[in-house]
């Protein structure tokens, strides 16, 4: 792990689902919990940190105020008013942090005129922002990232952000436009939510003809994981992968026939550019 971001306070605004997942690879990976704070309203969400050992606040500025990495961990709903209240608690500060947004959709231009600071005489430039777009593998240290960083950043702060991201991610992405950012967002960002689906309808066809939900849950979510792993540790192409088990007028390809009848691939396609283009809306509505 990098020195760098061994040794950098990290402050979570907000401690959602996204927030644990990727506090919980960080620590898995070694990353010290003093080193951790999280500034979360609701306090259910604060006593499940707390009770993990890191620190937590119901204030956002007392979280930033001295950290070196601030993970925007809120929903794009209410990034503006929080980005504000940061930039409100730089503004007394002589330096400001480097800034991770996961907001889905809300763009640099959108968090950089919100984080202007407030004009008080010495007050600390406004921060350089990475925008990261995690998903919630994150969490057992599996996770798939896409990352687009604004102009201003400079190569040691691509390092840290890469570090952090690469502590809970088997697969980083930096994307060299911003709007790819949606795209990663459509794809892995809210992947996870597509196969955990998909195991659910296995498992609702399996369980109506016949086998219990328990055994049917057992199998379909093996079934996942083995693919998975196949996926990512075989030389082959997953088109090979699926031709492997496909024998010819055998079990699968009745699978696959019936798929590609119900229109499967256009399923799949409308699917990933609605999160997309969610995206793009988001941030077109929320932002600047
Ligand atoms: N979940 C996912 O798989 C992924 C999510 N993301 C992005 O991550 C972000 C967080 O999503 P997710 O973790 O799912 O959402 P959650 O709602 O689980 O977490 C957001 C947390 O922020 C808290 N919060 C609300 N207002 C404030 C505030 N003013 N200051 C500090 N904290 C606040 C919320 O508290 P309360 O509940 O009381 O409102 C909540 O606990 C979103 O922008 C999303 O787009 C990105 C990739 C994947
Ligand atoms: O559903 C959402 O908007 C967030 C972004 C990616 C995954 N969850």
């Amino acid at each position: 792990m990098s020195s760098q971001l061994k040794e950098s306070k990290i402050a979570f605004i907000g401690g959602g689902n996204m927030a644990a997942a990727i506090i919980g690879g960080l620590t898995v990976t070694g990353i010290a919990k003093q080193n951790i704070v999280v500034s979360e309203p609701w306090a259910v969400n604060r006593d499940k940190m707390a009770a993990q050992g890191l620190r937590v606040t119901t204030s956002n500025a007392d979280a930033a105020r001295d950290a070196h990495l601030v993970i925007l961990a809120v929903k794009p709903q209410v990034a503006q008013g929080v980005c504000r209240e940061l930039a409100d608690a730089w503004s007394s500060s002589s330096s400001s942090p480097l800034v991770i947004s996961i907001a889905a959709g809300i763009t640099l231009a959108s968090l950089q005129a919100w984080f202007k600071p407030t004009g008080q005489e010495g007050a600390a430039a406004p921060p350089h922002i990475v925008r990261v777009m995690p998903n919630t593998p994150a969490l057992v240290g599996e996770g798939a990232s896409g990352l687009f960083a604004a102009n201003d950043v400079s190569g040691a702060e691509r390092e840290l952000a890469t570090a952090l991201v690469r502590s809970v991610s088997k697969a980083v992405e930096w994307v060299d436009r911003e709007e790819l950012i949606d795209v990663v967002t459509g794809l892995s960002g809210s992947g996870p939510a597509y196969f955990f689906a998909m195991v659910e309808h296995l498992v609702e066809s399996a369980t109506k003809l016949g086998l219990t939900r328990e055994q049917a849950t057992r199998l379909a979510t093996q079934t996942c994981l083995g693919a998975g792993k196949m996926l990512v540790e075989s030389p082959e192409e997953p088109a090979q992968l699926r031709k492997n088990v496909t024998s010819p007028n055998g079990t699968t390809a009745a699978a696959l026939d019936s798929f590609e009848a119900s229109g499967f691939a256009g399923i799949v396609d409308k699917a990933v550019n609605a999160a997309t283009t969610r995206g793009e809306e988001l941030g077109r509505t929320l932002g600047q």
